[in-house]
């Protein structure tokens, strides 16, 4: 596979790729699960079934004239028009669907479906679960360990959380990918935990104010253990204040917007023991500024963040650290590209502003910066980490397989 800023974009047109599955199964049964998971009225209805025609078997076809943000896409892929969705990049069709989805169930336009966010059903099963309860009871026995184990705790935590993705479970039997609690996870394909922590001690002389900016991925089994790895970061002093970074509107069906977090800090805050002490902490903390949220517009753009305006970079260039989840997030802080997956991590991130560090469970076929012994390794396991099993590259997209990297600033 090729080292060069020339990998091939990917696109889903290869025949048996994972991007092609994407588009083909995944967003088909979206639409579906969408279309019953509320009672739209008849306009919305069609404008689903269209959807779905298009997408399936369509042409790209451009936003209507009275869209706010039709200029936006217009110059983010006019060329695209008229071309199959399988044909153009990955992260582009993606992105543009989940737009189209938006826009098909009147959620930009003004009416009484505006603002309704179409995933909201499913977000709410998962964050009312059981599954959410017992890991928030697993907070009272984390309390009483070591500050080291604490804090490797809350990594691992929220380094995991990312496997509970709803849109990974779309299509899949009973979602039974989506991150039942990983209780013996494999070893991470890197793992750079101790550079992260280098970049955020906890002990230090008083000086400027340290911040933290950490770029979200899904709601709900993801962000409460990210809030909780953000109380320990303000709480042990490693942070004096967090941004958290997420999408201004519903997109990749689980992807948390600013309702969700303050449905996850709220969750929180109603627990009891730790998890409630945690979660009053961080309602207090939004309260006076130590926890900011923002939703840049850029979020929801499709590009690679190697192409962020000048006002997200000049946030990012003077924090300690940015904490980059989910795969996502990964796709386009590297480029959404086949690279070598032994070409350096901090050369694809050169670009980014300050340190970085991404946090993700493989669920593209996107990876760089591991070493060829690792990639040895997992080629030869497939999937499953059994030797043999014929799927040799499924370790790239199967979820079960986990990385920690950093790039500190400076380290080209
Ligand atoms: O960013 P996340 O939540 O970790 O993952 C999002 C994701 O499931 O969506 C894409 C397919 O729709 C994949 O590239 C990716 O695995």
């Amino acid at each position: 596979m090729p080292e060069a800023d020339d990998a091939p974009v990917i696109v889903s047109s290869v025949p048996g790729s994972f991007a092609r599955s994407v588009l083909a199964e995944r967003h088909p049964a979206l639409v579906q699960q969408v279309r019953d998971a509320f009672p739209w009225p008849p306009e919305q209805r069609r404008a689903l079934d269209a959807l779905l025609a298009s997408c399936t078997e369509g042409v790209i076809e451009p936003l209507g004239p009275d869209a706010h943000d039709r200029d936006h896409w217009d110059a983010w892929g006019s060329e695209y028009v008229g071309r199959s969705w399988f044909d153009v990049p990955f992260l582009w069709s993606e992105s543009y669907f989940y737009r189209r989805l938006l826009g098909a169930t009147g959620y930009f336009a003004p009416g009484p479906w505006q603002g309704i966010d179409p995933f909201a059903p499913f977000k709410r099963a998962e964050l009312l679960g059981s599954l959410v309860d017992d890991e928030l009871a697993a907070l009272d026995a984390l309390a009483r360990r070591p500050a080291g184990e604490r804090a490797a705790a809350c990594l691992q935590g929220s380094l995991w959380g990312n496997r509970a993705d709803l849109g990974f479970a779309v299509g899949t039997p009973d979602g039974a990918r989506s991150g039942s609690a990983v209780e013996d996870p494999p070893p991470l394909v890197a793992d750079e935990s101790d550079a992260l922590w280098s970049l955020l001690p906890a002990e230090r002389s008083p000086g400027a104010v340290r911040s933290v900016h950490v770029i979200a991925d899904n709601a709900g089994r993801e962000l409460i253990p990210d809030l909780v790895l953000i109380d320990h970061l303000l709480t042990t002093g490693r942070a004096d204040e967090v941004v958290l970074h997420v999408k201004p509107y519903p997109y990749y069906v689980s992807d948390a917007t600013t309702a969700d977090v303050v449905d996850c800090a709220r969750r929180l805050a109603q627990a009891s023991g730790s998890a409630g002490e945690a979660g009053k902490r961080l309602w207090a903390a939004m309260g006076d500024g130590r926890l900011a949220v923002r939703a840049h517009a850029f979020y929801c753009a499709p590009f690679p963040y190697s192409e962020m305006p000048a006002d997200l970079r000049h946030e990012f260039a003077d924090a300690a650290l940015t904490i980059v989840k989910g795969d996502l997030n990964y796709r386009r802080l590297v480029g959404d590209r086949l690279w070598s997956p032994t070409t350096s991590f901090a050369g694809r991130t050169a670009h980014f502003p300050g340190p970085v560090a991404a946090l993700r469970t493989l669920k593209s076929d996107v990876i760089v910066g591991l070493d060829p012994r690792t990639v040895a390794r997992l080629e030869e396991a497939g999937a499953s980490g059994r030797a043999g099993d014929g799927a040799n590259q499924a370790w790239r997209t199967s979820g079960t397989h986990a990385l920690v990297q950093v790039r500190p600033q400076g380290v080209l």
